[in-house]
């Protein structure tokens, strides 16, 4: 309980900086507009009295008009007020959530590793917490609500208490229960959102699946969509049903509430009417009253409401807080050591690693050092931790024991976004931007993206510069049919779609305008390439990576025969290690994987039997892969 407050007061202060930090003026303009609207009900209702007991007693016409001249004044302004406080509650509102959104994202893109994303718990708290930061505005404009609804309610009940000491106690003791049961729902709501999380998230999951031109083929081609659908279903149901389970007890809490509510005004009237008929009460006492107990209960009734959503829109924006506040997933070093130009090489030091402690090893114990200046190849069966080696590489995780220098500089010891600096490359996974053909290679350097020049030199170095130029409106043309740019507003055909081989030239482009970097990595670079264009680029990286210290991982042997040293990964360690030639004369698991993707491209002619291997080794050698040694 003591945490939940200590959170609950991070989220306020949190909160309340935001909202003062992004709109301090409307805040303040809101503040006196709400404090109008506070006190002109109360206002009103006392001169309605006292006109009312002016026509029924002896007031003279002077001091009628007055109240008459007060009265309609007040009504100008309450009739007027509420406008203007939408429109300062709408200008808080966008300034918040513009804060909140800035600083939402940039909190995700802080983390300097992969974790936190693979993380479900964590997945769920992101997805809370863009709600949360969605009600950031709700929460300070609802406080200041709540403030206004006190003033009114103070207010009356100063008004009720001259009347009857009695009734006021019995209104106020009627919204204890009130509050007590709005504060419980609201809790109840918020835990239900977090208990609801990941089937909302599953759904929208395959609600997406559903929605998106990625997954359409083979949904149509599987007939996947009722499959998909009946989980979609299942998991809205889920949710539905914690939902309903909580209606149901809203309904009957509020119902309770409402009518206690009924039965306190209603009797409170006939002890008004009653008091009148005595004389104990004048006729205008009567209509104050009669404001007054509705006006306390709908103010005290908005003012529970209030506090019950404000407690849960504190709760959701609570997920914001941990998120904006969440420490780094990787340890950040408080005085990094600078991370000097590559000069030496990159070593790995009995490199372990697992993603988790449930996971199993996936590197035991490498050791490799890719000296500067070389191409070094790394290659393997699925699964062996190629990719993984590049991710601990670019530091999205920490290896779990042994360590990888940098010039002997441990990557721990620096800044992650000072190594990622003098890194460049293409994953495996690489990105198709729904951006322009200009922005898909230019991100590769976001500060020179509008160096046109270098960015045609990149895709010429990739083979793609020709025919991203030849497309409708050039560089500028959208590679995606998502959006439409504005030019082309009338004319969405304009935006392309691109093959599979093209997009992968146009990130080749990427890594290549991000040049001048030490470290270029490559990994799988033209796995969608045809032989032709897989030849032509292997070539242009060749020119490209000599003097370059590069790490290219291929399962396209042919590519990597003439790297400066060839690294296989085998059961979590390198298992061999040397140039094509040193490697086939070992005759190891390269050599043999090497024969048998030779084997394949062996054209056998009707009536031959498949080579001997000592044969094949010939043939590999003098003729299969020719074309590409040579392209
Ligand atoms: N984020 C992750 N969380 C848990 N396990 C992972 C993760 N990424 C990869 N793995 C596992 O790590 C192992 C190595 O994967 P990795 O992608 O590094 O292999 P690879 O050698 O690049 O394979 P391929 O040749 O198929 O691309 C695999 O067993 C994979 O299931």
């Amino acid at each position: 309980m003591a945490v939940d407050g200590v959170r609950l007061a991070a989220s306020v202060r949190e909160a309340a900086a935001t909202g003062w930090s992004s709109a301090a003026v409307p805040m303040i303009e809101y503040a006196f507009t709400l404090l109008g609207m506070a006190t002109t009900p109360v206002a009103v209702a006392w001169l309605t009295k006292l006109v009312i007991d002016g026509l029924t007693g002896a007031a003279s016409l002077s001091e009628l008009l007055g109240l008459a001249a007060g009265l309609a004044g007040t009504g100008v302004v309450a009739a007027t007020l509420p406008h203007a406080s939408r429109y300062l509650g709408s200008q808080i509102g966008r300034a918040i959530a513009a804060t909140t959104t800035d600083r939402l994202f940039a909190a995700t893109a802080r983390f300097p590793g992969l974790r936190p994303f693979e993380d479900p718990r964590f997945l769920d708290r992101l997805r809370l917490a863009q709600e949360g930061m969605s009600r950031a505005d709700g929460i300070v404009t609802e406080a200041f609500g709540l403030v206004r609804s006190a003033v009114t309610v103070i207010g009356f009940v100063g008004s009720v208490l001259v009347l009857s000491p009695a009734m006021t106690l019995i209104v106020l003791c009627a919204a204890v229960p009130a509050l007590i049961a709005q504060l419980k729902l609201s809790r109840r709501r918020t835990t239900l959102m977090w208990e609801i999380g990941p089937a909302e998230r599953r759904q929208l999951f395959y609600s997406t699946l559903l929605s998106t031109i990625e997954a359409a083929k083979e949904i149509r081609l599987f007939n996947l969509g009722g499959f998909l659908r009946g989980r979609l279903m299942a998991e809205l149901s889920t949710a539905q049903a914690g939902k309903r389970r909580m209606d149901r007890k809203e309904l009957s809490a509020e119902g309770a509430l409402a009518l206690l509510s009924a039965v306190v005004t209603g009797g409170g009237l006939v002890w008004a009417i009653a008091a009148a008929r005595t004389g104990t009460l004048t006729v205008g006492d009567v209509s104050m009253f009669t404001v007054a107990v509705v006006a306390v209960q709908g103010g005290l009734d908005t003012l529970v409401n209030g506090i019950a959503i404000t407690d849960h829109n504190l709760r959701l924006f609570g997920h914001y807080v941990a998120v904006v506040r969440a420490e780094p997933d990787l340890v950040v070093p408080t005085a990094p050591a600078p991370l000097p130009p590559l000069r030496r090489g990159i070593e790995l030091r009995d490199v372990w690693f697992r993603y988790s402690d449930d996971h199993p090893w996936i590197l035991r114990g490498v050791d490799l050092f890719i000296p500067y200046g070389a191409a070094v190849a790394l290659v393997g069966l699925n699964g062996a931790g190629k990719s993984t080696l590049v991710k601990l590489l670019c530091r999205f995780y920490d290896p779990s024991r042994g360590a990888i220098l940098w010039d002997g500089a441990d990557l721990r010891d620096v800044r992650p976004e000072a190594l990622r600096e003098r890194i460049s490359g293409v994953f495996q996974d690489h990105m198709a931007y729904d951006f322009s053909a200009r922005d898909n290679v230019g991100v590769g350097d976001v500060g020179a993206r509008d160096d046109l020049n270098r960015i045609r030199a990149a895709a010429r170095k990739a083979g793609v510069d020709e025919l991203l130029a030849a497309l409708p409106r050039g560089y500028d043309t959208l590679l995606t049919r998502m959006f439409t740019s504005e030019e082309d507003r009338e004319d969405s055909s304009t935006g392309v779609v691109l093959s599979g081989g093209q997009w992968q030239r146009t990130a080749l482009s990427r890594a290549f305008f991000r040049d001048g970097r030490d470290l270029m990595i490559l990994d799988e670079p033209s796995s969608g390439l045809d032989p032709e264009a897989e030849a032509d680029v292997h070539a242009r990286m060749r020119q490209y990576r000599t003097g370059q210290t590069s790490l290219l991982i291929s399962h396209r042997l042919n590519t990597v025969r003439d790297a400066d040293l060839i690294v296989v990964l085998k059961d979590g360690v390198v298992a061999e290690r040397g140039s094509h030639d040193e490697l086939m004369a070992v005759d190891g698991t390269y050599a043999r994987l090497f024969r048998l993707q030779a084997r394949g491209y062996h054209e056998v002619a009707p009536g031959d039997t498949a080579p001997s291997e000592p044969e094949a080794r010939k043939e590999v050698k003098t003729e299969c892969w020719t074309s590409s040694s040579t392209g």
